[in-house]
């Protein structure tokens, strides 16, 4: 089968993005699987975190379902929705839209770009859950709020925390961040484990100064990422919480492949949270699939030019960490 993908990424988290709004594909819940699997292998020629399936929506602008790199699929992604936000507002002439997501229908918005000519998007992340059923955490208790889990850490402190994907978030200092902790533990808990039947996406997050963080994440289905929105926003979460940054304000959230911001609302009874940055474009190609055979092979590729400007974006923030590391 002939598929158009656009390459695309958010803070370096990058995606296929596959319309099937304007193409008439007939895929099988077994193909959009395969799908992943094939075309997220960094040994093919596209390669990327994961898939993201632009649909219909009975009742919103569009549909958004997000596959990782193994085939599972994902009930959020933050990164991923806003290139979905871009896509739909580009298709339908818009600046604002309404995107229904596996278990919520949430705002997107064109932003002012967040650096020159990087196009900008913000996203709402929501529903905040912290029950432990709702990721599931099997603990007997019914949260887990900046405690010890004895079976994967005896010094760090983590919060686990669904938006509505489960994360799995510790505050650390950079030893902790140089150290093999985060691998170790993050292939323990997505590994066959009691704890987290279903997997977890695990973060370390380090503050930086006064509204500013740097959250690494371990994403469930993929490994290492260069950034996982939904991780940043639920990290940003964590440290309104202890205090470490305020609420309704704009908190910067550095991480490998770049920066977005995010802004805690705490409402009546619950939380939701803005996530705010680039939508950027790599290429736009048709690839041939062969899904009994396992072949790809592009036909066509047409390069675009927005990565030239986002690396200087990217230069800007890579000289922050290294100097964060350093200490
Ligand atoms: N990178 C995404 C999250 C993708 C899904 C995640 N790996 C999961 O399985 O929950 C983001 O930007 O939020």
């Amino acid at each position: 089968m002939q598929i158009k993908v656009i390459k695309g990424h958010g803070s370096g988290n990058d995606f296929l993005l596959i319309d099937e709004i304007s193409n008439t594909y007939t895929f099988t819940e077994k193909n959009r699987a395969e799908l992943a699997r094939l075309l997220c292998h960094r040994e093919t020629e596209l390669g990327a975190d994961g898939i993201l399936f632009v649909m219909n929506s009975e009742h919103a602008d569009a549909r958004m379902r997000v596959f990782n790199a193994d085939g599972s699929e994902a009930s959020m992604c933050g990164n991923g929705l806003r290139l979905v936000a871009r896509y739909i507002c580009e298709l339908y002439g818009r600046s604002e839209a309404v995107i229904e997501t596996m278990k919520a229908d949430l705002k997107v918005s064109k932003q002012r770009d967040l650096f020159p000519d990087v196009h900008t998007y913000q996203v709402e992340i929501s529903p905040v859950l912290f029950e432990l059923k709702a990721l599931p955490l099997n603990l007997n208790q019914p949260t887990l709020y900046n405690e010890r889990i004895k079976e994967l850490s005896t010094e760090l402190r983590f919060t686990a925390v669904a938006v509505p994907n489960p994360h799995l978030i510790a505050i650390v200092e950079t030893e902790q961040l140089q150290s093999g902790i985060q691998k170790q533990l993050s292939e323990k808990v997505n590994g066959p484990n009691e704890l987290f039947p279903d997997g977890v996406n695990v973060s370390f997050v380090k503050q930086l100064d006064n509204g500013a963080i740097y959250v690494r994440t371990f994403e469930r289905g993929v490994g290492f990422t260069n950034a996982c929105g939904t991780a940043m926003s639920a990290s940003s979460l964590v440290t309104c919480l202890q205090e470490l940054n305020p609420f309704e304000q704009p908190i910067t959230v550095y991480n490998n492949g770049g920066k977005v911001q995010c802004v805690v609302h705490k409402l009546a009874r619950d939380y939701k949270i803005d996530l705010i940055g680039n939508a950027t474009y790599l290429y736009e190609s048709t690839v041939e699939v062969n899904l009994e055979r396992e072949l790809v092979e592009i036909t066509d590729k047409k390069e675009l030019t927005e990565e030239g400007i986002y690396e200087k974006l990217q230069s800007e923030v890579q000289q922050i960490i290294t100097k964060m590391l350093k200490g």
